[in-house]
């Protein structure tokens, strides 16, 4: 059962060095403000703890990994400043897992649809499952992946952002997303892949945890710039929200 919290919910359990950090909302685990607040600052509290070697990133339930932004919270954005803040939330977690010590392992269970897929394409390596298909449907409601662009075109080149992002009603299967290195492993179903990621995790966890961080600061060489970036962005997003497009768009999920 996933949490039913209107603001959703992030628990993290540490063992073995590994942190398991699980997020949820009852709408298919889409972001509101607080959930993205939560979530950077707990990336940055791991990121200073010595006890832990690995970050696991996961979801609630059965279903869809992550919604993106929450319609409710974009359709409520009545200015500038509004809309800038909400999006920066995506900007802020990107950074968090940009600049955390630790590599940070996805596991994707079902779909991911916008910041979603921002969030698997910021993730060091990642396990899904055959149901992970991934869809960036932002143009459909009037606004753009401007936020998460840098770190998808990190993964998959500026071509993939643009296969995507072009055909915003376009779902792309869990292959299309391993050929273009979004997805490190795909598995068949959830229970499988839960098995082969305790047992990579385990493995990972036990090697020098400098090496590891060494490791995950080579990865992300070249993007020291993305924290001006990513928040320009958020401004940029957050005025597209603003136009007629995305308030017509979103009318129907007014509640
Ligand atoms: C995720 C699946 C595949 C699950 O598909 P499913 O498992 O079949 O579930 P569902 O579609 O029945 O959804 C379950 C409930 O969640 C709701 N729901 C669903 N999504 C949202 C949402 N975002 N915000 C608020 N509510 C949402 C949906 O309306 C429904 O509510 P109910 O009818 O039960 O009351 C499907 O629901 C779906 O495709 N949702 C649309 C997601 C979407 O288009 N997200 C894009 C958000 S824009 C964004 O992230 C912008 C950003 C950050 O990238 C901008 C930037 O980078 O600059």
């Amino acid at each position: 059962m996933g949490t039913n919290r209107p603001n959703g919910s992030l628990y993290t359990n540490i063992k073995n060095r590994i942190a398991t950090v699980e997020f949820g909302h009852p709408a298919s685990n889409s972001f509101v403000s607080e959930l993205l607040e939560r979530l950077t600052a707990e990336l940055n509290k791991l990121s200073e703890n010595k006890d832990v070697s690995l970050i696991v990133l996961k979801s609630e339930g059965d279903r869809a990994f992550c919604a993106g932004a929450s319609f409710d919270e974009l359709v409520a954005i009545s200015n500038l400043s509004e809309g800038k803040a909400f999006f920066s939330g995506f900007a802020n977690v990107i950074n968090a897992m940009r600049t955390c010590a630790q590599p940070i392992v996805g596991r994707i269970q079902g779909r991911a649809v916008g910041g979603g897929v921002g969030l698997v394409a910021a993730c060091d390596y990642v396990y899904a499952t055959e149901d992970a298909s991934v869809k960036l449907s932002e143009l459909t409601i009037g606004i753009a992946p401007l936020v998460i662009a840098p770190a998808v075109e990190r993964k998959i080149g500026k071509d993939g952002l643009g296969e995507l992002a072009l055909a915003p009603t376009e779902w792309k299967n869990a292959y299309w997303s391993k050929e273009k290195g979004l997805f490190s492993k795909v598995y068949g179903s959830i229970n499988e892949m839960d098995k082969e990621l305790d047992i990579f995790t385990g493995k990972l966890a036990a090697y020098n945890p400098d090496a590891l961080a060494e490791m995950k600061k080579v990865l992300w060489e070249g993007t020291e710039h993305w924290k001006k970036l990513l928040e320009d962005r958020a401004e940029m997003s957050g005025k597209l929200a603003l136009s007629p497009n995305t308030k017509a768009a979103l009318e129907k999920f007014k509640k």
